[in-house]
């Protein structure tokens, strides 16, 4: 049993971590500063887990607010969410993305030095890989990533790289995400961003729900099985109990970890197995692609298999059931 503090535990995949986490018997701290979130969210987790999560609004940049949280609990570990994620959004304000995202890691990591906490797993993304041959294989070279935002997953990839070298009583992962979609199974935690959705998913659960008319499928003439992008979906619950094996397993040094089911899907796939689990039409129009979509990507999971003893388990179609029961319950 830990004592772990999770940034960013409020949103979509940190709510879900955090549940895990209590279920599993670990102590959580959280600290987020609600900018791309909602303090219900605290609630719904205190009343899942019929346990009180002590919970700091603060910012993680904010290197006198994590020396308050030092100083207040005792720490063994810390699973690092606190970040912002919109690519589209990191094109037009990369700055906004360096500073927050790349201080969040570097203000984090100076405070756990000093406190001595040297467990830390930290949320990167498959889009580190770049246009590479699916499947994504963690010994593979990093090519330049097409966005800021996936810029700032690479930096920190390579600040943490440095500091487990140079301090070899750190004990590090890099969790690399493919897609994660779905929901709680109670139907009371999800992904509900503000605006209208840039990722498949949520855009389809608001167009079955009438919230928006159809769906765009961005290009149906990449060189996949029928023309559309083809993506790694994992059930976020799946993700989160990635984290809590991440760790538990923790050793000395770096290691990094695919998390993803190892299968692609392709978006008509995606929207026929919607229209089935869910009894609902999605309407939908061809478009032209999106900038910066690659055409496949998907997971090697054998590393994350063998060492974490973790598996994703559950189906796009139960993803696609979960999403839509969370949309319908908000
Ligand atoms: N969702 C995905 O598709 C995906 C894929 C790969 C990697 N990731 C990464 O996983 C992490 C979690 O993603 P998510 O989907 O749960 O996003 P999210 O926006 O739902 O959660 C991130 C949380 O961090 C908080 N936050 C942001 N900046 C902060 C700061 N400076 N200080 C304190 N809190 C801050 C936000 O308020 C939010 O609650 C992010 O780092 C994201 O980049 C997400
Ligand atoms: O309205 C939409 C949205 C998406 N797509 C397609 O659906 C697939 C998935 O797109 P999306 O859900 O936006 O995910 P990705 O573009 O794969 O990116 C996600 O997955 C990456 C890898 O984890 C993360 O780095 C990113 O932050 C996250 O947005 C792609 O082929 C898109 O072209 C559409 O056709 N229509």
């Amino acid at each position: 049993m830990m004592n772990i503090l999770v940034t960013g535990g409020i949103g979509y995949i940190g709510s879900h971590t955090v549940v895990e986490l209590i279920n599993k018997g670990h102590h959580v701290i959280i600290v987020d500063n609600l900018s791309n979130s909602n303090i219900k969210t605290l609630n719904i987790i205190e009343n899942l887990t019929n346990k009180k999560v002590p919970f700091y609004q603060k910012d993680v940049t904010d290197k006198q607010a994590l020396l308050n949280i030092f100083n207040n609990n005792k720490i063994d570990g810390v699973i690092h969410f606190a970040g912002l994620k919109a690519v589209g959004e990191s094109v037009e304000k990369p700055l906004m993305y360096y500073q927050n995202n790349l201080m969040a890691t570097i203000t984090l990591t100076e405070v756990c030095s000093e406190y001595d906490v040297k467990k830390i797993v930290f949320s990167s993304s498959a889009t580190v890989y770049g246009n590479q041959t699916s499947p994504m294989n963690e010994t593979m070279k990093l090519l330049q990533t097409t966005n800021p935002y996936g810029e700032t997953k690479a930096m920190s990839e390579r600040i943490f790289q440095d500091i487990a070298k140079a301090d070899p009583q750190f004990s590090i992962v890099l969790l690399r995400y493919f897609n994660p979609v779905g929901a709680h199974s109670s139907g009371l935690l999800g992904e509900n961003p503000s605006g209208t959705p840039n990722n498949l998913v949520p855009y389809m659960t608001k167009v079955a729900k009438g919230k928006l008319d159809r769906l765009f499928i961005y290009g149906n003439d990449y060189d996949t099985v029928d023309g559309t992008g083809i993506r790694d979906y994992i059930h976020v619950v799946d993700l989160a109990k990635g984290h809590v094996a991440a760790i538990e397993n923790l050793t000395k040094g770096l290691d990094i970890y695919n998390l993803g089911t190892g299968k692609g899907t392709s978006v008509l796939e995606m929207i026929d197995t919607f229209e089935k689990v869910n009894q609902i039409k999605i309407p939908y129009e061809i478009v032209e692609r999106r900038p910066g979509d690659i055409a496949t990507c998907y997971a090697d999971v054998t590393k994350a298999e063998k060492e974490l003893a973790w598996q994703a388990k559950l189906s796009v179609g139960e993803m696609l059931k979960d999403a839509w029961r969370y949309e319908s319950n908000i």
